[in-house]
């Protein structure tokens, strides 16, 4: 299979930009139908921090689309603001006030999957959600930075981020200028490698969003092939992270289920796009189990 080819970047043979492509066959193969001797907790608990007062909806479509991708266990972290909109939409995710520390700390260490940033915003609550987090995840989590977590991040004066969780960066090419200083013409495969090393640990997954999104991992790069320009659109993004969030709980191998939401993503929209001008966020979650129960059938 071409997306999981076993090309080591490092070998002579290939040219550090080489990349693989991925297609629909990783739908396929990580997607599985779901046994019938199962329940809620084996599908992960997903926590997400964020959506400030400004940004409530990032908070909102970042969880949302955790749901609608198939978390077991979803709780949404943010400025309290956010609650009565969130279960106006959706009463299945629980809510915990972002202020309430204890609260917040039992809710990450009790997470398989924590992201945080998107519509986070800048200011000391912000950074002190980070902070705390940062500190708080162990090994057997993942945490992925989106949004303002990662512009924050881009501001700390540490040359190297120190973290025991598995790290999943999704920044846009402008997240990525702020945080590797390359612009986003210098943002060549060789030189994201290398950057990516020198400031994250080795395991960290780097899903590079644009046009053709690029996620590097394992010293390797897969290059996504699905997706539309109708996609242009505020919250796109934080949609992402809760597809994300919900693969890696469910589907456990971290690198299949990153590209795997990021191929997933891509193709709910072009199928919002054969009919639509633009694919709205809110609308591109609603395809996300459909597109699921199709490729768990094969
Ligand atoms: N409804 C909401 O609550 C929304 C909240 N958002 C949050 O707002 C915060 C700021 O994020 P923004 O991304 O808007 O602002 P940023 O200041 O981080 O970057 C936005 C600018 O980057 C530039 N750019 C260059 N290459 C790009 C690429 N490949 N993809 C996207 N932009 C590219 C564009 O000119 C764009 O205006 C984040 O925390 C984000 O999660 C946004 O997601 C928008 C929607
Ligand atoms: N022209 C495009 N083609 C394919 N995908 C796109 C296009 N424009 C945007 N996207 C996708 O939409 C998402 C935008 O992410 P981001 O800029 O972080 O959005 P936001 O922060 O507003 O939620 C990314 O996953 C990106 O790949
Ligand atoms: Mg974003």
């Amino acid at each position: 299979m071409i997306f999981r080819a076993k090309i080591k970047l490092t070998d002579p043979q290939i040219g550090a930009d080489q990349m693989i492509p991925v297609t629909e066959q990783i739908l396929k193969k990580v997607i599985t139908p779901r046994p019938a001797e199962s329940h809620k907790g084996n599908y992960g608990r997903v926590v997400v921090i964020a959506g400030s007062h400004t940004y409530g909806g990032a908070g909102i479509m970042s969880a949302s689309a955790a749901l609608y991708a198939g978390a077991g266990l979803i709780t949404l972290i943010s400025d309290l603001v956010n609650r009565t909109a969130l279960h106006a939409q959706h009463p299945e995710i629980m809510f915990a006030d972002w202020t309430d520390q204890k609260l917040v700390t039992q809710l990450i260490d009790g997470a398989n999957v924590i992201v945080i940033g998107p519509g986070l915003g800048l200011d000391n609550q912000a950074q002190e959600l980070l902070t705390l987090t940062l500190s708080q995840v162990i090994n057997a989590q993942t945490l992925i930075l989106d949004g303002s977590a990662l512009t924050l991040l881009s501001q700390t004066p540490e040359k190297k981020i120190q973290s025991d969780a598995q790290l999943i960066l999704t920044p846009h090419q402008e997240e990525w200028h702020r945080l590797s200083g390359l612009n986003i013409a210098e943002q060549t495969p060789a030189k994201n490698q290398e950057v990516l090393a020198a400031k994250f640990p080795e395991s960290t997954i780097l899903v590079l969003k644009q046009h053709h999104t690029q996620t590097y991992a394992d010293g390797q790069i897969y290059e996504n092939t699905s997706g539309s320009p109708a996609m242009a659109t505020g919250g796109m993004g934080d949609t992402l992270t809760g597809i994300i969030a919900a693969l890696v709980a469910q589907f456990k191998q971290p690198v299949d289920a990153t590209v795997t939401a990021v191929y997933l993503h891509g193709l709910a929209g072009q199928v919002l796009a054969e009919t639509q001008y633009v694919a709205l966020p809110s609308q591109l979650i609603l395809e996300l189990p459909v597109l699921m129960a199709k490729y768990s059938l094969k």
